[in-house]
């Protein structure tokens, strides 16, 4: 192993919609996290693995931070962000270039004091008037003492190897945590639920509260096929009818979407079963919450 190797656990942190899973993915180089327009898609913590010739990555992509409601789901969620910033490494806390709003500062107050933030200032590629990234760099080297500050665009991958270096420089002289080949440690089992839950919030846009869950029911490998059953489930007998769609035509579009991706990352058939589930007021009781996951 060589000497100067280093691996360590990177958190990625901030406000819903600046860009946390696209940065995930665009360093791990594979989609694994889900990408959605909708604020708050990120409920699960997703671990993504890079390895490179002198580093391991292990990043951690936290769940949005919830200033808005407070119902039980959310505090579960709050809670998943300080938990992920326990034992980590580095923290890269993402705004966007050109803002830094109440929900940023909310964030920025949340990240321990003990542990080294790169401040990631992203979606540079959307900036009309360049001049003015300077002088907002600047304001935002008061807010706290980061590590480093680093322009990027993680849609076009503009400087995100420079960000991968300033992030080496934190991470402690190790052998790799994981193996090589690993890309994420979650299962195929919550892999698909997370493919559910993209091609709902895809199909359903604004229309459907973020109060859904997908629930995975029966996962069994039969040969090389996957069989797999999963349940929806919403809040409000409308929603149910919302997602089935007019003759079940947004269901279906939903579940085939969301098996040729599966088919695709675990490299074989999938045969994909998912029905509608209510449960009222779910996303108010929390041991219910622990039994979809959420914990
Ligand atoms: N122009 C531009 N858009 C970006 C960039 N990075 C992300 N986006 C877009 O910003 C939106 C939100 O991106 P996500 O990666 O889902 O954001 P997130 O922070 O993970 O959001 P939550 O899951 O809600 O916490 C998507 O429409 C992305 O395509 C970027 O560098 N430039």
């Amino acid at each position: 192993m060589n000497a100067e190797f280093k691996a360590g656990y990177v958190a990625i942190v901030g406000r819903p919609n600046v860009g946390k899973s696209t940065l995930l993915n665009r360093l791990i180089g594979q989609k694994i996290s889900i990408v959605s327009r909708k604020a708050q898609t990120t409920r699960h913590q997703i671990m993504g693995i890079r390895t490179d010739a002198d580093a391991q990555y292990v990043f951690v992509d936290t769940p949005g931070f919830q200033t808005r409601h407070t119902n039980a789901l959310n505090r579960t969620m709050n809670r998943g962000v300080t938990q992920a910033l326990g034992d980590v490494d580095a923290v890269l806390f993402v705004i966007e270039a050109g803002r830094f709003d109440a929900a940023d500062k909310a964030v920025l107050a949340l990240l321990p004091a003990d542990r080294p933030v790169i401040l990631v200032v992203n979606k540079i590629d959307r900036l009309t008037d360049k001049s003015r990234l300077l002088p907002f760099l600047a304001e935002l080297g008061t807010q706290r003492d980061f590590a480093a500050i680093v322009p990027i665009s993680a849609a076009n991958g503009a400087q995100t190897e420079g960000l991968l270096l300033e992030a080496r420089k934190l991470l402690p002289q190790r052998e790799m945590l994981f193996d090589e080949d690993q890309i994420t440690d979650r299962s195929e089992r919550f892999l698909a639920a997370e493919f559910l839950r993209e091609k709902l919030f895809r199909l359903l846009g604004d229309e459907l509260p973020y109060a859904a869950a997908v629930e995975i029911e029966k996962f069994e490998l039969d040969g090389a096929l996957r069989r797999i059953s999963a349940a929806i489930v919403v809040d409000r007998p409308n929603h149910k009818a919302m997602v089935i769609g007019k003759g079940g035509e947004t269901l279906k579009r939903i579940a085939s979407e969301a098996r040729v991706e599966m088919e695709r990352l675990f490299d074989g058939k999938v045969f994909l079963e998912v029905f509608v589930k209510v449960k009222s007021g779910w996303a108010d009781d929390e041991r219910l919450l622990k039994s979809l996951g959420y914990e």
